[in-house]
C-alpha cells in the first residue's frame, strides 16, 4: 500500500516551534537532589530545529538505540532534515550503529560540525572520547556536555531532531527530559511485564515536566526464524499495546525480534538502509511517518513547511 501524503504550508524554514507551548514543571530534577535552573527555551539551544523528540526506555537493552537509528533513516528516506543526538553520555552507541568515526571539525572557534551518515546528522559524546572510555563525569559535567551537544553544534535547519535518552527514570534522565526542548516523547519498551512496569515510570517522567507523550514503540515484538519464518510470541507479545491504552497514551507500532535488525544495526548498517524492502524497514518508516505527523500537529503545523511524508 503506498499512501502518500503531503502536507500543504510554505516554505519557512525558520520556525522555531519547540519550547513553545509547554510550560515546563518544577521537578528537581538535579543530580543529588541539586535544584536546577529552569530549562532553557528550546529556540536558544537549538534554533534551526523545529521540533525534538525524546526516544527513552524505563530499562536498559529494549533496543532504543536501534529503533531511534531506524527512525531517523526511515526519517531521511522520506525528505525529512532529521538530526539524531546521542545523550547516553555514559554508553554512547549511536556513533557505531550509524557507522560514524573520527572527530567532528571545529568551526568557528567553539561550534562543532555534527558528522552525519545516511542522510542523519549526528552527536554523540561517543565522537570526543575514545569508544572504551569509562565516563566518570558527576551530574553537572553531564548536564553541560549536553547542553553543549545542542548549542555549539552547527544543527542548521532540521525538522526533527531525535535524541536518543539513557536508559531508565533516575535523576540524570528526569534532569534532561527537563532540559532538552523536547516536543514529545517516545517509550520502546520489550512486551515482557518487567518492562512493562517502567513503561509507565517513563510515563510518569515525562509528564512530570510536562513532556507529551508520543506513544509507546514494542521491541522484540515477537521472534520470526530467518531460517523458516516461524513465529513465536517468547515475550508475551502485545504488552505494549495493551500498557498503553491502559495508561491512555498511543501505540506507536511494533518490531520483531529479527536477527537481520540485530546485525545490520551492530554493524553500523540500519536495516531500513539495507533492506529497505523488508517488512521490518516498513514497520519503521510507518512508525516514523505517525511520528513526524505528532510532531507536525504539536508544534503547530499551519503555515510551516512541512516535511513530505511517503507511508510503504
Ligand atoms: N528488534 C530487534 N531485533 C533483534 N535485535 C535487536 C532488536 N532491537 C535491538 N536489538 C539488539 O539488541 C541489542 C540492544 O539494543 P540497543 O543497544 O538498541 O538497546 P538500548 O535499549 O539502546 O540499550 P541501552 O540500554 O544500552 O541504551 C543490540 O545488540 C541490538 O542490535
Amino acid at each position: 500500500m503506498t499512501a502518500e501524503r503531503q502536507a500543504s504550508g510554505q516554505a519557512d524554514g525558520h520556525s522555531h516551534a519547540h519550547g513553545q507551548g509547554h510550560a515546563r514543571g518544577d521537578a528537581q530534577g538535579g543530580q543529588g537532589g541539586q535544584a536546577q535552573a529552569a530549562p532553557q527555551q528550546g529556540s536558544e539551544l537549538l534554533p534551526g530545529v523545529k521540533s525534538v523528540i525524546a526516544i527513552a526506555s524505563g530499562k536498559g537493552g529494549v533496543g532504543k538505540s536501534t529503533t531511534a537509528v531506524n527512525l531517523a533513516t526511515a526519517m531521511a528516506a522520506q525528505n525529512v532534515r532529521v538530526g539524531l543526538l546521542d545523550c547516553d553520555i555514559y554508553g554512547p552507541s549511536i556513533p557505531r550503529m550509524l557507522n560514524l568515526s573520527g572527530q567532528p571539525e571545529l568551526v568557528g572557534e567553539r561550534t562543532l560540525r555534527p558528522m552525519a551518515n545516511y542522510g542523519i546528522k549526528c552527536m554523540s559524546i561517543g565522537f570526543l572520547v575514545a569508544e572504551d572510555t569509562a565516563m566518570i563525569w558527576r551530574g553537572p559535567m553531564v548536564m553541560q556536555a549536553l547542553e553543549q551537544m545542542m548549542r555549539d553544534v552547527d544543527w542548521g535547519e532540521l525538522d526533527v531532531l531525535l535524541c536518543d535518552l539513557p536508559p531508565g527514570t533516575g535523576d540524570a534522565q528526569l534532569t534532561m527530559a527537563q532540559r532538552v526542548p523536547l516536543t514529545g516523547a517516545v517509550i520502546v519498551s520489550t512486551p515482557q511485564d518487567i518492562a512493562l512496569l517502567d513503561v509507565t515510570r517513563g510515563i510518569n517522567m515525562f509528564q512530570q515536566v510536562n513532556v507529551p507523550i508520543f506513544g509507546v514503540v514494542e521491541n522484540m515484538s515477537y521472534y520470526v526464524c530467518p531460517e523458516c519464518g516461524h513465529r513465536a510470541e517468547i515475550f508475551h507479545h502485545g504488552g505494549a499495546r495493551e500498557t498503553a491504552r491502559r495508561l491512555g497514551v498511543d501505540f506507536l507500532g511494533e518490531i520483531p525480534l529479527h536477527l537481520d535488525i540485530r546485525t545490520t544495526s551492530d554493524s553500523g548498517r540500519p536495516i531500513v538502509v539495507t533492506q529497505p524492502d523488508s517488512p521490518h524497514a516498513a514497520s519503521y518508516r510507518r512508525i516514523a511517518a505517525g511520528l513526524i505527523d505528532k510532531a507536525t500537529s504539536a508544534v503547530g503545523g499551519a503555515g510551516r513547511s512541512q516535511p513530505r511524508i511517503v507511508m510503504m
